[in-house]
């Protein structure tokens, strides 16, 4: 976790002192609050983002901390660079403008006085909620949906995903098609303008509809296809890589496959499944990556993404990857476990791979995770005093074992630490599982037939 804030930076347009601070020292480190000119470079170019967040009121600080701080990561992996960050504990979000008047007044008087390009909403907003947001403080609001939908825009790269989440896009603007964002500046285009937002914003409903009907005709089309491919691969096992969001599953896919799948500190690196041949102890089987998850990941959007969700429901065995030097991991591991239940593979034999190992440290300080960006009130900032200390990774490895059903195993896919040890229990469960699933059978046919699968 430690590096992360600042290894995704792009150091090309943005001097952020604070993220080193970030890395180098924890203890006793502050970040300061006051002029943001002093503390922030940023080129002229380069879209600036205000971050709110309206936590319930019982919600822990240091959990509102957190969930700000994936904000400030998926911001910075739509290209845009977080400035400031406003909280407002409510026991219900105004139902007209999220935050209560006084806090839209202060980030009013803040975006009028400092360069922002995009007001950032760490919740989904109503199709009212976002018209008034605009119209009260004059700029591009996004929320949380929006937010991912834009990341997903930006990587998707076959058809079948620039399909999926063009489908997600309109299903989640068909009920907003109220001439929202029709008074801004249409042309500057950036975060939350990619993809279908800003060009049909104002046409009839009824034509995105029509696009809606056309782009499930054709996922449908896409999804015979794979059916195609699937069934040749009958008789194969089927693994398959699962996870939050950044915790490890492209680097332990080419680890295991020596396939070279695009692996990056960012947010949603992988959108579309890559499916490899592998032999482990010669134990032949298809291992495929899959998009990650993230927490409240709207149903709908997820349903979109259909036919690369097939490669985790067909899998005979998962690999849940979980980044143990994250401080949420246990709450990543709850969110991928609901969502694999909302996609109906929830039962499925499943090893937990606590990746990340060597970034794993026992103290924690929430404050460490600030991204730099500056807070606007005291609540936010956690001090040296509030380092958590955290169970040692044998202490982790002790409880897991006896709590769970499932193997566990702890490794760094990329310190190559223990990966020898997973790769025997990979193979040594497909054993188990083949003679389960095809009792009598040669065990592990010929699959050369099946060497082109992809
Ligand atoms: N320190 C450390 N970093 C790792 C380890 N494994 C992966 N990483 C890094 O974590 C980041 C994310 O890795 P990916 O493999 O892209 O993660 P992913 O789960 O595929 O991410 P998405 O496709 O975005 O969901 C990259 O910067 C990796 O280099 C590890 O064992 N230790
Ligand atoms: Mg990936």
């Amino acid at each position: 976790m430690a590096n992360r804030p600042a290894s995704k930076r792009r150091t090309n347009s943005t001097r952020h002192p604070g993220a080193h601070d970030t890395v180098k020292g924890r203890a006793g480190r502050i970040l300061v609050k006051g002029n943001k000119d002093a503390t922030y470079e940023t080129s002229p170019e380069q879209e600036t983002a205000v971050l709110v967040a309206v936590p319930d009121k019982r919600q822990d600080d240091a959990l509102t901390t957190e969930y700000l701080d994936e904000l400030a990561f998926l911001t910075e992996t739509a290209g845009t660079v977080p400035t400031k960050r406003f909280i407002q504990k409510l026991e219900k979000p105004d139902l007209r403008t999220f935050v209560g008047s006084g806090k839209l007044e202060e980030i009013r008087a803040y975006v009028q006085h400092h360069d922002t390009s995009v007001v950032i909403f760490d919740d989904d907003l109503s199709p009212s909620q976002l018209r008034n947001l605009e119209a009260e403080l004059k700029v591009k609001i996004l929320d949380r949906t929006l937010l991912i939908l834009d990341i997903f825009a930006s990587r998707a790269k076959t058809a079948t995903s620039r399909t999926q989440v063009e489908l997600a896009q309109y299903q989640y603007l068909l009920p907003r098609l109220t001439g929202l964002w029709s008074h801004l500046d249409k042309q500057r285009g950036g975060v939350g303008m990619r993809g279908p937002g800003e060009r049909e914003i104002e046409t009839d409903r009824r034509v995105v509809r029509d696009r809606i009907s056309l782009l499930k005709e054709q996922l449908q089309e896409f999804d015979k296809q794979s059916q195609v491919q699937r069934k040749a691969r009958a008789g194969t096992l089927r693994v398959a890589l699962v996870g939050y969001t950044n915790v490890g599953k492209s680097t332990l896919m080419n680890l295991l496959s020596r396939a070279d799948v695009f692996a990056e500190n960012k947010l949603f690196a992988t959108l579309d499944s890559t499916v490899r041949k592998v032999v482990l102890d010669n134990v032949p089987f298809l291992l495929s990556d899959t998009v990650g998850f993230i927490r409240k990941l709207p149903t709908r959007l997820i349903e979109s993404f259909k036919s690369t969700l097939d490669e985790i429901r067909e899998a005979d065995l998962l690999l849940h990857v979980v980044d143990i030097s994250h401080p949420m991991f246990e709450e990543h591991i709850q969110v991928v476990n609901d969502t694999l239940k909302d996609i109906g593979a929830a039962e499925k034999p499943t090893i937990l791979v606590f990746n990340k190992i060597d970034q794993y440290q026992t103290d924690v300080d929430p404050a460490a995770h600030l991204h730099g960006v500056e807070p606007d009130h005291a609540e936010d900032l956690h001090h040296a005093d509030d380092v958590q200390q955290r169970p040692t990774l044998e202490q982790l490895q002790a409880s897991y074992m006896a709590r769970l059903h499932d193997p566990v195993i702890f490794i760094s896919a990329q310190e190559r630490q223990n990966v020898d040890e997973l790769r025997s229990m990979i193979s040594r469960r497909l054993r188990v599982l083949y003679e389960q699933q095809y009792p009598g059978h040669p065990p592990f046919p010929d699959l050369s037939a099946y060497s082109a699968a992809e």
